[in-house]
């Protein structure tokens, strides 16, 4: 049986809910950047996936490139602080990592950033969160994902290389230190038969 396979049957069972945050990790970058991750922190990712899929109000995104108007290879849904999330699992989800990292990150987690991956053409380039604290201070990025996994790509932007981490069925990863202005982050295009999946990204104001 795929690995895939038996994340979702075995999810399938779960209700929708979050674990403790004690067993995540630090994995220390260089450069002052670090991960920390957990995998499986969501549970019930699946039945997550299917109402995110059938609820979220998603858009597609056009951007220039090379003197033409292309389109954003995956949807999107932007929460602004105001607005009240699509799940109130993503609510106590931002509520706990503002609980858990506020002595080290010394602000909340305010906004979310959905994106539907919705098979393996859809993607992100190379790129850091480098609008807002991002560009000058160190700041955090929290990624939960739900679906099919997906490797996100991290390098150095010294060059150097890359490290990757499948993420999906529930799993959170948390980019900080410097990880925003001293490396970048990638969801690279696979020619895999993958299917889809959603990341939800927790910013602090501004940070985008
Ligand atoms: O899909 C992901 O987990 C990463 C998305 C990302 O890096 C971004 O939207 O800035
Ligand atoms: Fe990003």
């Amino acid at each position: 049986m795929s690995t895939e396979l038996q994340g979702s049957l075995f999810d399938t069972a779960a209700e929708i809910g979050l674990r403790p945050l004690d067993g995540i990790e630090r994995t220390t970058l260089g450069d002052g950047a670090w991960i920390d991750v957990l995998p499986g922190w969501l549970t019930g990712a699946s039945e997550l996936f299917d109402r995110l899929v059938h609820e979220v109000p998603w858009y597609g995104e056009q951007r220039w490139m090379y003197e033409r108007i292309v389109d954003v290879p995956r949807l999107l849904c932007f929460y602004e602080e105001s607005q009240p999330l699509p799940h109130p699992v993503l609510t106590e989800a931002r509520r706990r990592l503002t609980a858990y990292y506020r002595d080290e990150l010394g602000e909340p987690f305010r906004t979310a950033g959905l994106c539907y991956y919705r098979d393996g053409r859809d993607s992100v380039a190379w790129h850091g969160d480098t609008i807002g604290r991002g560009s000058t201070e160190d700041t955090m990025v929290a990624i939960v994902s739900v679906g099919a996994p997906r490797t996100l790509a991290l390098r150095p932007r010294g060059g150097g290389e890359s490290v990757k981490r499948p993420l999906g069925h529930g799993d959170l990863i948390v980019m900080g230190g410097s990880c925003q202005r001293t490396w970048e982050h990638a969801i690279p295009k696979t020619g895999k038969a993958v299917g889809p999946r959603i990341s939800i990204q927790f910013r602090p104001r501004g940070v985008r």
